[in-house]
């Protein structure tokens, strides 16, 4: 049986200005699969993804997430599909004047996902038990690690149990061997929550931990599709290279 389709994006277009950043995006995300997006600096990974949740909006195109038609449904039905895509940002976003717990509660007031005091606490310790950090729930953004920072946004991403996980650069800014971990744990919340995502990086290692497939983006188009193994082997050199 075919694996469901949670996104498909369709000849999606985006310019800013005279920029042509999107040219003609075609991608599908199969249930439980993690797809990783690589391309140069700048070259509109980031674009791609706001528009599958409509943080920007595109010129042409379509996209469907969990079936939904997003570029035509309504504000309600917008902040549905947003609580079932949780989206992780390059920088983690915490709040700084939070401490961890209350940066994780933020999401579940917001949307009022759960009503009671004591179901929100449970929701709070099990993503931080996911991540490995529940140690760190009475702790301030200021006194975590960079890693640890990016664990604390994902347990944040988690809280809302979305079906669909965008990561924008998971890895950027920590060493090799924290980059694997958050690897490994990519790996592990795929397992634990049954998500699909995509995994936009540069980082060749995460790529190879924890994607089962592989976009290559160029000019406002995906050039190559394939696994780590299949691209990393390409016999052209402008598609290895990615994996140098
Ligand atoms: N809101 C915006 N207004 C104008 N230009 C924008 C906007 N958002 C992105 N861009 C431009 O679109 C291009 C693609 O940006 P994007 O952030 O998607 O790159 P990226 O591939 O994710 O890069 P990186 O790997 O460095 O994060 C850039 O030239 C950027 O300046």
């Amino acid at each position: 049986m075919e694996q469901e389709k949670v996104i498909i994006v369709k000849d999606l277009y985006k310019s800013f200005l005279d920029k042509h950043v999107l040219r003609g995006i075609n991608l599908t995300l199969h249930r439980g699969e993690n797809l990783g997006i690589m391309g140069k600096s700048g070259i509109g990974k980031s674009v791609l993804t706001k528009c599958i949740v409509r943080l920007i909006e595109p010129d042409a195109g379509e996209i469907n997430v969990l079936g939904t038609n997003v570029l035509r449904c309504n504000e309600a039905e917008l902040n549905e599909i947003r609580k079932k895509v949780g989206y992780l940002f390059q920088g983690g976003a915490l709040y700084d004047s939070m401490s961890v717990r209350e940066n994780l509660l933020f999401p579940i007031r917001r949307t009022q996902f759960v009503d009671k005091k004591r179901e929100a606490e449970k929701l709070v310790e099990s993503s931080l038990r996911s991540v490995g950090l529940l140690d760190a729930i009475d702790k301030m953004p200021s006194e975590l690690s960079g890693g640890m920072k990016k664990r604390i946004a994902l347990a944040r991403t988690l809280i809302l149990r979305p079906e669909i996980i965008l990561y924008d650069e998971p890895t950027t800014g920590l060493d090799a061997v924290t980059s694997g971990e958050i690897s490994e744990l990519i790996v592990k919340i795929r397992e634990e929550y049954n998500t699909a995502s995509i995994i936009i990086t540069h980082d060749t290692k995460c790529v190879k931990i924890a994607t089962d497939n592989i976009k290559i983006m160029q000019d406002g188009v995906f050039v190559a599709e394939g696994t780590y193994e299949e691209l990393s082997r390409s016999s052209e050199k402008g598609i290895r290279d990615y994996f140098m």
